[in-house]
C-alpha cells in the first residue's frame, strides 16, 4: 500500500504528541500554572513540534516541514526552554517497538530548538512536504475543550497522507454531538481518537491512545460522512472564537438551508474529524476578516480525512483548496465541507448570503 510507513510514522508521532499535551494539560489542571497564563499552550506547541518533527526527520530525513511554531522566541525564555525540555525528554508511546520507530529521544535542549526551527519549510507544490500544527484550536486548549494534533503530508502539492489527534472528541463515532461540545471536559473516560487518511484509501478512526506494533490493528474502523438527504436536518459545526468564522453568515446561510438546530461550535480540525464521521453534517468556515489568509496546517489533514470520508471540501467560490502555494492558501476564501450529496446545494446557499451582502 502506498504511503503505509509514513501513515505509521504519522499516527505514532502525533500519538506521542497528544501524549504530551496530555500531560500539560495535568500540570495546569493541578493549579501548577495559573488560569490566565497562556504558557501551557505555548509549552504544549513548542514540545509537540519538537517530538513530531524529530520523528518525521529520523524516518524521511530529506522531507520539509511547514511548521506553525519557531524557536527565536524561546530560545530568549530560558525557563520556558527548559520546562519544555523537561517534559519532551521524557515522553514515551507506551510500547518501546513503536518509540523506537519514531527514533532515539532527543539528545538535549539544544538540539530541541534546532528540530523545532526545522518546521521553517516555504511550502508549494514541489517534492515532499509535511504540514504541520502541534496544538490547533490553542484556546480550546486551554479552556479544556476540543483541540487537535495536526500532520500531513503533501507531495508536489497534494494531500496524500492526514492525521488528526482529538484527545477530548469521543471515541465512538456515533455519539452525537452536543452544542457545549467546544466545552467539554478533558480527558473524561471514553475520549481521544485519531483520525486519519491516505489519498484514495478510505479514512479512519481508532482510539488515540494504547496504540502500538502489538495492539495495531485493533479499534480501527472505517468513517464516512453522514447519509443525509434532507439538508434541512443538518447538524452545522463552526468555531467557537467569533474571529475565526461569521456567526452570523453561518446562521442567515442556516436560515435559507431550513437548518432549525442550533450549530455546535468547537475549536480546531476536530470539526473536519466531526463531519468525517458523520456525527456532524456540515463545516462551515466564512471569513470575517477580508484581509486574513488561511494557513495550510489548519487544513491540509481535516480537507483530506473528510473527502476520504466521501465528503467534498472547498471554499466559498466551490473551488479545492490548494495546499502547493506556500504556507499559506492564497487563493482560497473560507471553508465549505459536506457529504458529497448535499455540498452543491450549500454551497449555493453560502453564495446567495455572501453575494446579497
Ligand atoms: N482571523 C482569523 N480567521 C480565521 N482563522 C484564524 C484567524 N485568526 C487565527 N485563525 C486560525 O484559526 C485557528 C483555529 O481555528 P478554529 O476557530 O477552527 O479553532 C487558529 O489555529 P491555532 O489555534 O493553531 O492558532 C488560527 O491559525
Ligand atoms: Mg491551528
Amino acid at each position: 500500500m502506498a504511503y503505509e510507513k509514513e501513515l505509521q510514522v504519522a499516527q505514532l508521532a502525533v500519538a506521542r504528541a497528544a501524549i504530551l499535551t496530555k500531560a500539560v494539560f495535568h500540570e495546569k489542571a493541578k493549579g501548577t500554572v495559573s488560569k490566565d497564563d497562556k504558557s501551557p499552550v505555548t509549552i504544549g506547541d513548542f514540545g509537540a513540534q519538537a517530538l513530531i518533527i524529530a520523528a518525521i526527520k529520523h524516518n524521511f530525513p530529506s522531507d520539509e516541514v511547514v511548521g506553525e511554531e519557531e524557536a527565536s522566541s524561546l530560545r530568549e525564555q530560558k525557563d520556558l526552554s527548559s520546562t519544555i525540555w523537561n517534559l519532551v525528554k521524557d515522553v514515551k508511546l507506551d510500547d518501546p517497538e513503536s518509540d523506537a520507530l519514531l527514533g532515539g529521544p532527543i539528545r538535549s535542549e539544544a538540539e530541541m530548538l534546532d528540530i523545532i526551527d526545522m518546521g521553517n519549510s516555504a511550502g508549494g507544490n514541489k517534492g515532499r512536504i509535511w504540514a504541520l500544527d502541534p496544538i490547533d484550536g490553542t484556546k480550546g486548549f486551554l479552556r479544556g475543550g476540543q483541540y487537535a494534533v495536526c500532520l500531513a503530508l503533501i507531495v508536489d502539492g497534494d494531500v496524500k497522507v492526514g492525521v488528526l489527534g482529538c484527545p477530548n472528541l469521543p471515541i465512538d463515532d456515533r455519539e452525537p454531538l452536543t452544542e457545549d461540545m467546544g466545552a467539554a471536559a478533558s480527558d473524561a473516560e471514553g475520549k481521544g481518537v485519531l483520525f486519519s487518511a491516505v489519498l484514495g484509501q478510505g479514512a479512519t478512526s481508532q482510539p488515540l491512545t494504547r496504540r502500538g506494533a502489538s495492539t495495531d490493528s485493533t479499534g480501527v474502523r472505517p468513517i464516512h460522512v453522514s447519509k443525509i438527504s434532507d439538508v434541512s436536518e443538518a447538524v452545522m459545526c463552526e468555531s467557537v472564537e467569533p474571529g475565526h468564522s461569521s456567526k452570523g453568515d453561518n446562521a442567515l446561510i442556516a436560515e435559507k438551508l431550513g437548518i432549525t438546530r442550533k450549530p455546535v461550535q468547537m475549536d480546531s480540525q476536530a470539526k473536519y474529524g466531526s463531519v468525517a464521521r458523520g456525527a456532524g453534517d456540515l463545516y462551515l468556515r466564512l471569513p470575517v476578516r477580508k484581509d486574513y489568509i488561511e494557513k495550510i496546517w489548519d487544513h491540509a489533514a481535516g480537507d483530506l480525512i473528510v473527502r476520504e470520508a466521501g465528503g467534498q471540501v472547498t471554499d466559498v467560490a466551490g473551488n479545492r483548496l490548494n495546499f502547493g502555494l506556500g504556507r499559506t492558501l492564497t487563493e482560497n476564501k473560507g471553508v465549505i465541507a459536506a457529504p458529497a450529496n448535499v455540498h452543491a446545494q450549500v454551497l449555493k446557499a453560502v453564495q446567495e448570503v455572501l453575494n446579497s451582502k
